[in-house]
């Protein structure tokens, strides 16, 4: 006998517990960098190392709108590769992203160029990446779904920075506050696609499958960056070192 899919609301229920249960706001190093207990080269290292996931969204965005054949879902995407990388003289997240570099005394071009990258969250986000562009495109919209609970992270780090670094100011933290602003619209829009698309069990499994693989895919990074960077600090080899990239005053 073939499962009955659950109503609208009850995936829903299931899709948001995943994030209750999975999301890395409860990881350890979230916990640390918000509550302002990470070293001046902790923070440094997840700058360095974010910006990789930051670098691939827009890549992944356009690998799956390369594989979209409906116009209308291309158009309703499209947005998010241009509040990524910009557009019409609009800056874009990648942008600001490197301006929280610099704030926190890091090289713009060293941290765009991804040298110092670990390992770990290379294999994590390139998985990210290859999952969008080889799965279902309903595994692919379900796996963007952690952008649900990501605006209730955005504003704890924006309150949790301000309030304990003195690099935190309204120029470091405006890849956060925009991201208030741009993220709801994707995620309600994504969040519609997978309820009527979803429409058997077998469906819903497979985006609920999706939506933990990419849990699985953030949780992943913080654990690299404990493991590297917090005392004892494990560095991987060719990833970045204390004292590396820095830009020229804060040497
Ligand atoms: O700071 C965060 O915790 C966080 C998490 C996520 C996420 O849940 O994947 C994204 C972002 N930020 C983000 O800024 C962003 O642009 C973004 C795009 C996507 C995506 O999967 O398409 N996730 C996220």
């Amino acid at each position: 006998m073939t499962a009955l899919p659950l109503s609208r609301e009850a995936f829903e229920a299931r899709l948001r517990q995943i994030g209750a249960e999975r999301y890395h706001d409860r990881h350890p190093f979230h916990h640390r960098l918000h509550g302002g207990d990470c070293t001046p080269d902790e923070v440094r290292a997840w700058v360095v190392n974010r910006y990789y996931y930051q670098s691939r969204i827009p890549m992944k965005d356009a690998a799956f709108m390369s594989r979209v054949e409906d116009p209308a879902l291309r158009r309703a995407w499209r947005s998010r590769i241009e509040d990524h990388d910009g557009a019409d003289g609009r800056e874009g997240g990648i942008a600001r992203w490197l301006k929280l570099a610099e704030a926190v005394g890091l090289d713009p071009a060293y941290v765009a160029s991804a040298r110092g990258v670990m390992p770990a969250t290379r294999f994590a986000v390139d998985a990210y990446v290859r999952f969008v562009r080889e799965k279902t495109l309903l595994e692919a919209v379900a796996s963007s779904l952690t952008e649900l609970f990501a605006p209730r992270i955005h504003a704890e780090r924006i309150e949790g920075l301000l309030r304990h670094y003195a690099f935190a100011d309204d120029i470091s933290m405006s890849y956060f506050r925009k991201r208030l602003d741009e993220a709801p619209k994707d995620v309600a829009f994504g969040l519609a696609w997978v309820l009527d698309h979803a429409d058997t069990a077998e469906k819903q499994d497979a985006a609920a499958a999706a939506l933990e693989f990419k849990t699985d895919v953030l949780w992943a990074q913080l654990d690299a960056l404990w493991h590297g960077y917090v005392a004892p600090a494990r560095i991987p080899p060719g990833a970045w070192r204390p004292g590396e990239g820095l830009r020229a005053q804060a040497a």
